[in-house]
């Protein structure tokens, strides 16, 4: 079933400067279930192309749709949650009633929300930590507690934004396999924005190479690794072999730019 599907999707921001051409020419299917990072150099459009998926910006032509439904409605429909690069918690809630706030916006009630709480803080594996303030926890933590608070009203779609880009890189390995973990038991279909060659590579069944000015796709690979990836995977060949061609799509994008 096809979850994101994006056809020849413009947009143009009107800046003081002049007009800003973020995205042009995207076509993009997304089939539900799938994991898809975004990589490319700043400026090219990842977090735009998230935007309209989120009904947070509105293209100036082409179409777009999530889950068969205008982003509009998809947003109404409580399609996704989203997580940014800085995880966002609110410093005078616990992390339980950080993870409850989009569940209290949404009317549910008490018992459900904290049913809710307990099972999502177990899949991010932070059972125990619900009393706690943000400022008491990791900044790895903090990033698991944001993704728990995405996913506690079970959006079929996850949209992350860089949300390991502050990281080190020994919690942020850590994070990806827990990630790919907690995407096979889960189901969701996630787009994942990242500058990372080796994360987007571990990470996705496809990555989408974008270039800058206008933001465009340079490449869709379809990643050939298997679904099950321990993280000295990154060493076989074959991942190095997709690394290689992303690396190309990108040094590509840059030199038509
Ligand atoms: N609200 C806005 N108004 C005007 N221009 C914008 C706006 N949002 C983004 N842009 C411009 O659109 C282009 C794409 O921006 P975008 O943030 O999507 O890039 P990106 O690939 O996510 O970059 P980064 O990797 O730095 O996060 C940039 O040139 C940016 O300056």
């Amino acid at each position: 079933m096809t979850t994101i599907s994006a056809t020849s999707l413009d947009l143009t921001f009107q800046t003081a400067d002049g007009p800003v051409h973020a995205l042009r020419g995207i076509d993009l299917t997304v089939e539900a279930g799938e994991f898809v990072s975004f990589i490319g150099p700043s400026g090219c459009g990842k977090t735009t192309f998230l935007r309209c998926v989120a009904a947070l910006e509105t293209p100036t032509a082409g179409e777009l749709q999530v889950q068969g439904m205008t982003p509009d409605e998809a947003r109404r429909a409580r399609a996704y949650g989203y997580v940014f690069q800085a995880a966002g918690l609110y410093p005078w809630r616990t992390i339980g009633r950080n993870v409850t706030l989009p569940l209290e916006i949404m009317g549910y009630p008490k018992a459900e929300r904290r049913e809710r709480m307990e099972r999502v803080l177990d899949l991010v594996e932070l059972s125990g930590f619900a009393n706690k303030y943000p400022w008491q926890l990791s900044g790895g933590m903090q990033q698991r507690a944001s993704i728990a608070r995405a996913l506690s009203f079970d959006a079929g779609i996850l949209l992350m934004d860089e949300p390991f880009g502050a990281l080190d890189e020994i919690v942020r390995d850590r994070l990806n396999e827990e990630l790919l973990a907690l995407w096979a038991r889960t189901g969701k279909t996630c787009l994942f924005v990242t500058h990372s060659i080796p994360e987007a590579v571990y990470l996705s069944t496809k990555i989408v190479v974008m270039s800058p000015r206008p933001g465009r796709i340079a490449d869709v690979i379809d990643s050939p690794l298997p679904r099950e990836r321990p993280l000295d995977i990154r060493d076989t060949p074959e991942f190095l072999a997709v690394a290689h061609r992303v690396r190309e799509g990108l040094r590509e994008g840059m030199e038509a730019a």
